[in-house]
């Protein structure tokens, strides 16, 4: 099937609040597609609660009633045939007027430096190792926008990340590129990885030099997850760190490979890892209490962790980052970084305009 018509399947089934996920893994051609046409997605309110699970997951930074988990349970995992019908629902639909705040990258860039000085502050004090912060921008939705054709230009452009786009009533649309696994596995054999530390592709190439300040921000990382996999009795095999790159820029990245003796404990596992150092802090709980307290935003299901759930199959769960969510009238982008006390407020802004231009450039 071509892809214009796929694109308007998927801008369809939006337009009829369908629950459903496409996405596509690093490295591979095929599409996968998962829809769920009868009944609703199950809602989860613990991370543990998804141990024996199978789905499709769409988990937040923070799970509460607002966010919970949400699983799709699919009954359909093929692409629908596309009927001139259904695409025709889109141009009868009435929107409601909406306010918009758009923000100027002035604003932006302002809110963004005084939340850095609260964050450094704490990061000098020497009261935590690590803290991300990160922040949103909201622009105006156009109406020729269609994010079937930003889900096929994203995995035509980002071959080595995982590319998704997901809709569920709860949720609402989702779509992202991320170059990072949470946990992946199949056949008894498993992956996590420390992914941190951010530099721009320069000229096509991925740096070679890395500086202290990002060393550090993945070995923290790499502590994170050696001593997290340590409390479940499990000793990786560790490859790396090595460089990669991820869109137009680049990582520090280590990959750590276990065997699991029970795979109906994944609810356990995801419990343990998320949220990670990459998109949290160090020490874990003090960081994921300060960030609720003073990032000034609600993060949603940016930093949280999507994909494909099945503990006797195979697992795809990434972190999800580099991404955008779609309102009737509004698009709003995600992005944050790393800071060490090291850190410089220039930085680590121009950091998350890099990161944010993974998704905003397609729209171009
Ligand atoms: C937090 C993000 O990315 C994470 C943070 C990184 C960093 O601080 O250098 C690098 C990769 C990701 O683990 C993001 O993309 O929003």
């Amino acid at each position: 099937m071509i892809t214009e018509d796929n694109q308007k399947i998927i801008d369809s089934l939006i337009e009829q609040g369908k629950s459903f996920a496409i996405w596509r893994i690093p490295g591979e051609d095929a599409v996968h597609f998962r829809m769920q046409s009868s009944g609703s997605p199950c809602l989860i309110y613990n991370i543990e609660d998804l141990n024996k699970r199978s789905g499709f997951v769409i988990a937040p930074f923070r799970v509460c009633k607002e966010h919970p988990i949400v699983l799709i349970q699919p009954d359909c995992f093929s692409l629908p045939e596309f009927t001139e019908e259904k695409a025709y629902i889109r141009k009868k639909k009435e929107f409601l007027p909406e306010e918009i705040q758009n923000s100027s990258e002035q604003n932006e860039k302002e809110r963004y430096a005084q939340c850095f000085s609260i964050f450094s502050q704490t990061l000098h004090k020497g009261d935590l190792d690590k803290l991300v912060l990160s922040r949103n921008r909201t622009i105006d939705k156009k109406d020729e926008f269609s994010p079937g054709a930003m889900y096929y230009a994203a995995v035509k452009r980002y071959i080595r990340s995982y590319i998704y786009l997901c809709h569920t009533p709860a949720t609402g649309t989702w779509i992202g590129s991320t170059p990072e696994i949470l946990l992946a596995g199949h056949n008894g054999q498993w992956q996590t990885v420390a992914l941190a530390g951010t530099q721009p592709i320069q000229n096509e190439e991925i740096p070679q030099k890395w500086d202290d300040k990002n060393w550090r921000e993945q070995q923290l990382v790499a502590f994170y997850i050696r001593h997290q996999l340590a409390s479940l009795n499990i000793r990786p095999h560790e490859n790396g760190p090595y460089a990669i790159r991820a869109g137009e820029v680049s990582h520090l990245k280590s990959d750590f490979n276990f065997s699991l003796p029970d795979s109906n404990k994944l609810g356990n596992v995801l419990a343990l890892l998320h949220p990670t150092p990459a998109v949290c802090g160090l020490p874990k709980k003090e960081a994921y209490q300060f960030i609720l307290k003073n990032e000034g935003y609600d993060r949603s299901y940016y930093s949280g962790f999507i994909g494909w759930l099945e503990p006797q199959g195979r697992t795809d769960l990434y972190v999800n980052l580099r991404c955008m969510h779609i309102e009737e009238k509004a698009l709003t982008l995600y992005a944050g970084g790393g800071l060490l006390a090291s850190s410089a407020l220039e930085d680590e802004w121009q950091e998350t305009q890099d990161k944010m231009q993974t998704m905003q450039r397609l729209l171009k």
